[in-house]
């Protein structure tokens, strides 16, 4: 590359639940100087929402008519990662199981998605270094022209011991049960489900440290950018 400077890059990083994504996406926009977009955590922060103003969350049509009110801004630097919801801090809350057990019906009301991804794509563009933008439906729906898309896999086994490792005294069998319920549910709505792109890189995880996930990552965009 000319004089070395870096082209901004844009890249996806999308897969099921406990695969690395967070992990591995982070590390990789540190040590490239990117920017960095946890969109689960948008979907989360919008479930957050609904559950602390009592918007019946079995109902797609009252999701509906309140997608649009909740002011939501994330912070990109992948070093201090934030979210906040109408001024409030949400980065723990939006954790509670609570909140994990709604995420999935919240965010498959089409009317929240286009409220998120509408914003996800600003925070893309306006990146200038370039960003690594992980979730479900990056590489397919959300940044369909990104330069390099990645999904990530991993066992159920193994991403239940991950997730299960995390969270003190959790059950692995019904960490298990939980996370490929809601793979399952976020696989098969019908708007912008979870899915490989098909001009994506898949990486099987289970069998890797995250160290290596992180190397092979870098790797592919170092690759990408210098055949730009
Ligand atoms: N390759 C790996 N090997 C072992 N543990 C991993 C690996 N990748 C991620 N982890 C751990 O698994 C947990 C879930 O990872 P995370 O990045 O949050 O996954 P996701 O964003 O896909 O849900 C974290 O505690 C993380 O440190
Ligand atoms: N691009 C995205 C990202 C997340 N979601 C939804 C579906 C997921 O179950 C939830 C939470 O995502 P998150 O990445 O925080 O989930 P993990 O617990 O880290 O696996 O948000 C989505 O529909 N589309």
């Amino acid at each position: 590359m000319e004089n070395g400077a870096a082209q901004p890059v844009i890249v996806a990083i999308d897969g099921p639940s406990g695969t690395g994504k967070s992990s591995t996406s982070k590390a990789v926009a540190a040590q490239l100087g990117l920017s960095y977009l946890d969109t689960g955590a948008q979907y989360r922060a919008i479930t957050w929402w609904m559950v602390t103003n009592g918007i019946d969350i079995d109902d797609p049509h009252a999701i509906a008519a309140a997608a649009g009110k909740p002011d939501i801004v994330s912070g990109t630097d992948p070093a201090n990662p934030t979210i906040v919801v109408d001024g409030t801090d949400v980065a723990a809350p939006i954790r509670t199981q609570e909140v994990t057990s709604q995420v999935s019906a919240v965010s498959a009301v089409p009317e929240v998605r286009a409220r998120i991804t509408e914003l996800q794509r600003s925070i893309a563009s306006g990146a200038e270094g370039g960003i690594v933008v992980e979730g479900r439906d990056i590489g397919t729906t959300v940044l369909p022209d990104a330069d390099l898309k990645i999904f990530l896999t991993a066992s159920p086994e193994a991403r239940a011991a991950r997730r299960s490792g995390e969270l003190k005294g959790a059950d692995v069998h019904a960490t298990r049960e939980a996370l490929i319920k809601r793979d399952a549910a976020d696989s098969s709505r019908k708007t912008s489900p979870l899915a490989k792109a098909g001009d994506a890189v898949e990486v099987d995880t289970t069998e890797l440290t995250l160290t290596q996930v992180i190397e092979c990552v870098v790797t592919l965009v170092e690759e990408k950018r210098a055949g730009k």
